[in-house]
């Protein structure tokens, strides 16, 4: 069953020439944990807003749970939770007064909801107290995930919640998501980290207000159409400066402790290491390497130039 659709989505702010959203149609089963990878501006906020009903498109049609984001606008916005991109909660009051606000305004009340926010909220309960702005980035987290779900949402809708959020959180963040999809509410997160993406089951690469691919991570990755390298050396800006004018490399870019690179022709490899070598390079190490979702994506943005 599809739960949330998209078609022919475009949106323009202040008569821009180019969309902020650029023709966009997907859907997203039910249940499903689904997330819109791609960098600030991408157009991430604006097809949340739109499915959350706080933004109207300039054309195309979409709906959630089978209702019509501007015909059944009321509707859907009992039934959807959103965790908005920015700290959305109230700063002066604490932690439990959140939650009942939110609880109060969707006409319900936290203990009819608790099994679903039990998990989450535990870790931040001993701090019930205290103000919310007064919280550490991660417990901001996780309380605004509470105030999102205390209504019991069929669809949540979470815009960049790991953004400025360190490791461990991010981390306890992703197994809470995957409990929720577990317990059945279907989940669309976005998110600029492309490391992020592994952990959703589909997903949609977006950049400047277009998708560039949607499908699984798994078969996003196995689609990469050249073999990719790893190569470092002991100086590795000269290296990447080397490379970039190298005539055996398609393309390169500074991946974590690597450059990956593509080559022109297959099999130049030693021919490259030669030539880097002359260039006065040291200590080269080149070998092969599984391309991850962010190569696909550099691949992808540069296929558009
Ligand atoms: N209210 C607005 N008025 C004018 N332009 C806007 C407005 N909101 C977004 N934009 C522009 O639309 C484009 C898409 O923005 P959007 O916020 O949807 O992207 P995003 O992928 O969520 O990125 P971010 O993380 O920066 O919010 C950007 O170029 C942005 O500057």
């Amino acid at each position: 069953m599809i739960d949330v659709v998209l078609d022919n989505i475009v949106k323009t702010y202040n008569k821009n020439k180019i969309p902020a959203v650029n023709d966009v149609s997907f859907s997203v089963g039910k249940g499903e944990l689904f997330g819109l990878i791609g960098p600030d501006g991408a157009g991430k906020t604006s097809i949340f807003r739109i499915l959350t009903t706080l933004l109207l498109a300039d054309s195309g049609t979409a709906s959630v749970n089978g209702l019509d984001v501007v015909k059944d606008y009321k509707k859907i916005r009992s039934k959807v939770g959103y965790m908005p991109g920015r700290f959305s909660l109230y700063q002066d009051l604490t932690v439990e007064e959140n939650l009942r606000f939110f609880a109060t305004i969707f006409n319900t009340s936290i203990a009819a909801n608790y099994d679903l926010i039990k998990d989450i909220y535990v870790q931040i309960e001993p701090f019930k107290d205290r103000r919310a702005g007064k919280l550490s980035g991660g417990m901001k987290q996780k309380l605004a995930l509470c105030c999102a779900l205390i209504h019991r949402p069929t669809v949540l809708f979470l815009d960049e919640p790991t953004t400025g959020v360190d490791t461990v959180s991010r981390k306890e963040f992703w197994e809470m998501l995957q409990r929720l999809k577990h317990q059945g509410i279907t989940i669309l997160v976005s998110t600029p980290y492309m490391d992020e993406a592994t952990l959703c089951e589909r997903i949609a690469l977006m950049q400047s207000g277009t998708i560039m691919s949607i499908d699984t991570p798994q078969n996003i990755t196995k689609q990469f159409p050249d073999n990719l390298y790893a190569i470092r050396a002991k100086n590795m800006s000269k290296l990447l400066n080397d490379l970039r004018h190298s005539r055996f490399v398609k393309s390169s870019f500074a991946f974590g402790e690597f450059h990956h690179i593509t080559l022109k022709e297959e099999n130049t490899n030693e021919q490259l290491v030669k030539e880097m070598r002359e260039h006065g390079n040291e200590e080269i190490n080149m070998t092969i390497a599984m391309p991850t979702i962010e190569d696909c994506f550099i691949k992808l943005m540069n296929n558009d130039k």
